[in-house]
């Protein structure tokens, strides 16, 4: 029996919150190591033909179903026939299966959507860990809040709970779940292949794109920036939004308008004007994300800052203008970074390990005349970060008094962070709020972990606070699986609750 599996990694946005839903700006997006996994097989019963079973094994209650109708004229009709619903599943089958019937026809393979659904399918929908908050477990467990840790507890480590009461990281797990769910289905019915997939710049991948941002915009009820379904397909990236109204069309009437056809405006092509140029982290460097188990509610914050946009335009403009500089150089300043290892990597690395165990006032001092090009680098970028960080707190005082971007909470946190040997710089990711900061910190070569031993130690005094796994994506944002390949995911598979 033929498995499909595809998976698509979770996100940090680490500059350009808010800007970046304006086509003018940009933002600095990073691909987490933590996946959502599509797994499609054939159902095993028999008797299933059209029926699509879509399951998450992690939680309880969450299994949904559906019905599909193929029409003679190539239509697709998909229906819920479960009690239980989940909109964001419901519309990534619903409109992969428009997009994939109409390709399909149009090259005169109507047939082999039928065939690919002659015995039903099954489709597990499973999520790293980090993407739900580990607390708890780890607390029932009786271990510490570190990294080895998360690092010992069972992959896809079933939750006690419903998943509408899953207390989420912020990890994206929406985007990364569309993105993987619409892909793996666009291989299985083999509207695309594998080879093309594979090429980050291929129209196959621009197809899954484009199918899964209208999928997601089109469940939210709202149409995003989108920069968390393009990380969860093309990976770490500078991110410049597509024009919003390219969906208008689409988007209008909810879900009873017809909307066909969809696969001319989910095609790669002129229209589609989102831009990304792939960025990487500096060698050595290590993102370290905290989850802060204090939720804060983004469009909330995200509304009341549009909107304190638009009736304080020139203040917003000259603000977002500043932020947006930054942003560009904290960029500039990563390549940088890379291009410095790229040309002297042992240079690199020896000053990389003498800042890892000094603090930040000795960095320069502390380094030979030849690692001081590397050092300045680094101090350049966390001064960049550092001004990011204080034009944010400037905008969230500015749009008004509840509008917390960086709250003090955070500050403290993220100050005392900061403080650390080792750690270059951080700030709150995406809206910011109370839920989530991101760090970056040194990762030497010469065997020790000081860094991040110090950070772990020091948020042990912050009693909602807790590292979480991930670092940024090596393997770039969505890709085909061996389900053998990825330990504990056959055996999450497997369990039916
Ligand atoms: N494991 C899962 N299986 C099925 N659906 C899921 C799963 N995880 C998340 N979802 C879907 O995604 C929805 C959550 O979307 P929402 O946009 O609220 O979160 P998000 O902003 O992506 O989350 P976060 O960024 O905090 O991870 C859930 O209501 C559910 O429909
Ligand atoms: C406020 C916003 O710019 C960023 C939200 O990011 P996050 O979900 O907080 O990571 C919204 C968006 O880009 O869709």
């Amino acid at each position: 029996m033929t498995t499909t599996v595809v998976s698509a990694p979770g996100k940090v946005l680490i500059a350009g919150g808010y800007l970046i839903l304006d086509q003018k700006y940009t933002g600095l997006v990073i691909s987490a190591s933590s996946r959502f996994y599509a797994v499609i097989q054939d159902c095993q019963q028999p008797g299933q033909a059209g029926q699509i079973i879509v399951r998450s094994p992690q939680f309880i209650g969450a299994e949904w179903t559906y019905s599909v109708t193929i029409h003679d004229d190539g239509t697709v009709d998909v229906s819920q026939t479960s009690e239980s619903k989940n909109k964001f599943v419901y519309y990534a089958l619903k409109y992969t299966l428009i997009v994939a019937s109409e390709r399909l026809s149009s090259v005169g393979s109507a047939r082999s959507l039928r065939d690919s659904l002659q015995h039903g399918l099954d489709i597990a929908a499973v999520g790293d860990n980090d993407f739900y908050s580990q607390q708890a477990k780890l607390r029932e467990l009786n271990l510490p809040s570190t990294v080895a840790s998360l690092a010992s507890i069972t992959p896809f480590c079933p939750q006690d709970v419903r998943l509408d009461n899953v207390n989420k990281t912020g990890m994206g797990s929406s985007a990364a779940l569309i993105t993987s769910v619409v892909s793996a289905l666009l291989l299985r019915f083999k509207v695309i292949t594998r080879e093309e997939f594979y090429r980050p710049d291929s129209d196959a991948r621009k197809l899954a794109h484009n199918t899964a941002q209208f999928v997601h915009c089109f469940a939210q009820g709202k149409v995003g920036s989108g920069f968390d379904v393009s990380a969860a397909v093309f990976g770490s990236q500078l991110y410049t939004r597509f024009n919003p109204v390219l969906l208008d069309g689409l988007m209008k009437g909810g879900d009873v308008s017809p909307m066909l056809p969809l696969s001319p405006a989910l095609s790669p092509g002129g229209q589609w004007d989102y831009r990304m140029v792939p960025i990487q982290l500096p060698p050595l460097v290590r993102l370290l994300l905290a989850d802060v188990s204090a939720g804060s509610d983004t469009p909330s914050l995200a509304s009341k800052v549009l909107k304190w946009r638009q009736e304080k335009a020139d203040e917003a403009d000259a603000l977002w203008a500043a932020i947006d500089t930054s942003n560009q150089t904290l960029a500039t300043q990563l390549r940088h970074l890379f291009d410095l290892h790229e040309r002297q990597s042992d240079l690199y690395a020896s000053a990389v390990n003498r800042m890892s165990s000094a603090p930040l006032s000795e960095w320069l001092g502390g380094a030979t005349p030849s690692e001081r090009s590397v050092v300045q680098a680094f101090l350049d970028l966390r001064k960049t970060s550092e001004n990011t960080r204080a034009l944010m707190r400037q905008m969230g005082k500015a749009a008004g008094d509840d509008v917390h971007i960086e709250p003090d909470t955070q500050t403290e946190l993220l100050d005392a962070s900061i403080a650390q040997k080792g750690v270059i710089c951080g700030g709150v990711p995406g809206a910011g709020g109370y839920d989530a900061i991101w760090l970056l910190v040194f990762e030497p070569n010469n065997g020790t972990s000081e860094p991040l031993s110090a950070v772990e130690k020091l948020w042990e005094q912050f009693p909602n606070v807790s590292p979480l796994l991930a670092t940024e994506s090596k393997d770039g944002g969505a890709k085909v699986e061996d389900i053998d390949k990825v330990p504990g995911l056959r055996a999450v598979v497997q369990i039916r609750r």
